[in-house]
């Protein structure tokens, strides 16, 4: 069980009071003062409100009590670790760890930060001379939050990293391990590295406080890695949101002719007005099968002259209200196949597009939509099933991001019982 030290009070030498003058605060109270720089900090990230469980693992982490989070895909886990890093470089000049798996996703956490929110990475694919301005903003303070892979660090002191020791760094605040159900032997992607991590962030480099963030945990799982967070059994340290986001509307059917069922779910009520569409198949060959049929069928009903509504948000132009932001034509079905055997410039065309809302559709394999943040994905329809349920809320969780209403739709296999 971790004792409850306060924000600064370990990792910079700072008391309480001390932080208090720091921020010329008129409330001696700590707790009521940290909470006003916390709801100040949601602000300065361009947000109104927290949203579910935000708020609390922000403060249990001030409070330098380690915690798992357990949130669904696009509930907002970044600021979890984002605004305690923000606040423990600017009160104490310490510096956070956050540990990624993935090399390819590091740089999409440190762009479109608010500014003066300093977020740097450190990784493989950068080079030597990147490697080194980074370590030199760390040393002078100016590096909020790092991110790095979890063999990077549990490689620190060897010949194969560059990652600093503990020396050559400031104090660190907490150590955030992102994806942490790999962190257990029973979650479905499991890292050996994960598994000396915590024991060398606490053993090489002093980290006291961890938070572990996850979409993906069971009960099981979220049981092993609260216990590699040292939080053992104390139910408060796992903060847990709904395991599917509230404003998805979800629907499931089993149908004799898929291709029929999924064109006619697209022109129906709940899909024909989405712009954003996400189509999942199990098979690469089916994805080009699926984007076709959709491209010739749905094509032909606007060819047609058969009439589209209107999606139900769009105003209806008039002479006075005439602008050039109808970004959006609900008789055009655009769609386009994405899987891991095309070449990399046509994936990243496909993805460029459907981020600026030129494509409506995309038709893919999971190899589509990891770390993806496109905020108003409208609908993920899974023309295959998920390969476990774990994978399925991860899926679905890039539908809605923005918390706006949006559709998911399951086509049972006929094999199923
Ligand atoms: N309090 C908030 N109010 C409004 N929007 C928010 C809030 N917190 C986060 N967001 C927005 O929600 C979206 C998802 O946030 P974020 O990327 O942190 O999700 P996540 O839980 O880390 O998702 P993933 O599991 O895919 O990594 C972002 O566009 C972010 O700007």
């Amino acid at each position: 069980m971790h004792s409850s030290t306060s924000f600064c009070q370990k990792r910079a030498g700072l008391t309480v009071e001390a932080f208090n003058a720091q921020t010329e605060t008129s409330q001696p109270s700590s707790g009521r003062h940290l909470e006003e720089e916390v709801n100040l900090g949601l602000r300065l990230f361009g947000f109104t409100n927290f949203r579910t469980g935000q708020k609390d693992s922000i403060m249990r982490i001030l409070k330098g009590l380690s915690t798992l989070v357990v949130l669904s895909t696009g509930a907002g886990k970044s600021l979890c670790y984002q605004l305690p890093a923000f606040l423990y470089a600017k009160h104490c000049g310490a510096v956070t760890l956050v540990i990624s798996p993935l090399v390819s996703l590091m740089e999409d956490q440190i762009t479109g930060l608010p500014a003066g929110v300093h977020g740097a990475c450190l990784h493989s694919g950068m080079t030597q001379t990147q490697r080194d301005s980074v370590v030199s903003a760390l040393k002078d303070g100016k590096v909020h939050f790092l991110l790095v892979s979890p063999e990077a660090l549990v490689m620190s002191g060897t010949a194969h990293t560059s990652f600093p020791l503990p020396g050559h760094l400031p104090p660190i605040a907490f150590a955030c391990i992102d994806e942490a159900h790999c962190l257990s032997e029973w979650s479905h992607n499991f890292r050996p590295s994960y598994l000396r991590l915590c024991k060398v962030l606490r053993s090489r480099y002093g980290v006291t406080c961890f938070l572990g963030l996850t979409a993906t945990a069971t009960r099981s799982t979220a049981r092993d890695v609260a216990q590699h967070l040292g939080v053992g059994d104390d139910h408060a340290a796992t903060v847990r949101g709904a395991a599917v986001p509230r404003n998805l509307v979800l629907s499931v059917s089993r149908d004799e002719n898929k291709d029929e069922a999924l064109i006619n779910l697209l022109q129906g009520e709940r899909f024909r007005a989405c712009p954003s569409i996400i189509i999942y198949c199990s098979r690469r060959e089916q994805t080009t099968r699926v984007a076709t049929l959709i491209r010739t069928s749905m094509q032909t009903e606007a060819d047609l002259g058969v009439p589209m509504p209107e999606p139900p948000t769009k105003k209806r132009r008039t002479s006075k209200t005439k602008t050039s932001a109808v970004t959006f034509d609900p008789a055009v079905w655009t769609a386009e196949s994405y899987h891991a055997g095309l070449s990399a410039a046509k994936r990243k065309s496909v993805q460029k597009a459907f981020m600026a809302g030129r494509l409506r559709v995309v038709v893919a394999t999971v190899a589509f939509g990891m770390g993806l943040d496109k905020p108003d994905v409208r609908a993920v329809i899974h023309y295959s099933m998920a390969k476990s349920f774990e994978a399925y809320v991860q899926e679905i969780g890039r539908a809605g991001r923005d918390g706006q209403t949006a559709h998911c739709h399951v086509f049972l296999d006929s094999e199923v019982g």
